[in-house]
């Protein structure tokens, strides 16, 4: 990591941070006042679009179903099956809480990143306290893609939308099991967001 100068920001990302358990006692080794930002979604939409990346690869896994229960009679859950861990945010953050305070952390809203992606960076700019630069004008709706994108991007004067990766179809219908895992996974989770979302 470089080191910081006076107006800069060093921004780092990197989506496994947030379930590698010496995550938040390494990063704040580094930096106490580090600010950490988590994107969230349901965790059975996160589970199935983890599921249909994989399958994109390995196209003979077991069926979605199958890898979430590890008995479908009794009902319960293979929390081991990283799908399915990696969205139980609870436990994930309470290892944050050991390192970080709340007030340190912002979630964002990967639905809302969809809807109101101005919105979102929005709440964004403000928790770094910057100016709010980008806005609604930035975007468009990419009806082919289905999600929005950048009018410019950066050095261009092209539009851009994110690569063949992001935003992959998922079934029609939720997978065998998805229902079902969405009852038990909200049940294993406690509440991360407050009701209103924010
Ligand atoms: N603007 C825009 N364009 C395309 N995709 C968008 C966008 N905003 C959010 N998303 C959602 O981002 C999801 C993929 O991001 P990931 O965080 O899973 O990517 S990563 O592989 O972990 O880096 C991806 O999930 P899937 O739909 O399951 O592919 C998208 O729903």
């Amino acid at each position: 990591m470089p080191k910081t100068l006076e107006g800069q920001i060093t921004m780092e990302k990197t989506p496994s941070y947030f379930v590698t358990r010496e995550a938040p006692a390494r990063i704040s080794a580094m930096s106490r006042d580090t600010k950490l930002i988590v994107v969230v979604r349901d965790p059975v939409t996160r589970a199935i679009s983890d599921y249909t990346q994989t399958l994109s690869k390995k196209p003979d896994i077991p069926s979605f179903e199958s890898l979430t229960f590890k008995n479908r009679t009794t009902g319960l859950i293979d929390t081991s099956w990283s799908a399915i861990q990696i969205g139980i945010y609870a436990k994930h953050l309470d290892n944050w809480l050991q390192h970080f305070p709340m007030g340190q952390i912002l979630f964002v809203s990967g639905e809302r990143l969809i809807s109101d992606p101005a919105g979102e960076l929005g709440r964004v700019q403000d928790f770094l306290g910057l100016k709010r630069i980008i806005t609604d004008k930035h975007f468009y709706f990419n009806q082919t893609k289905g999600f929005p994108c950048l009018k410019k991007a950066e050095g261009s004067s092209k539009p851009h939308c994110l690569g063949k990766t992001k935003g992959r179809t998922h079934p029609r219908h939720r997978p065998r099991g998805g229902a079902e895992a969405a009852r038990l996974l909200q049940a294993l989770q406690h509440e991360v967001l407050p009701d209103d979302g924010t």
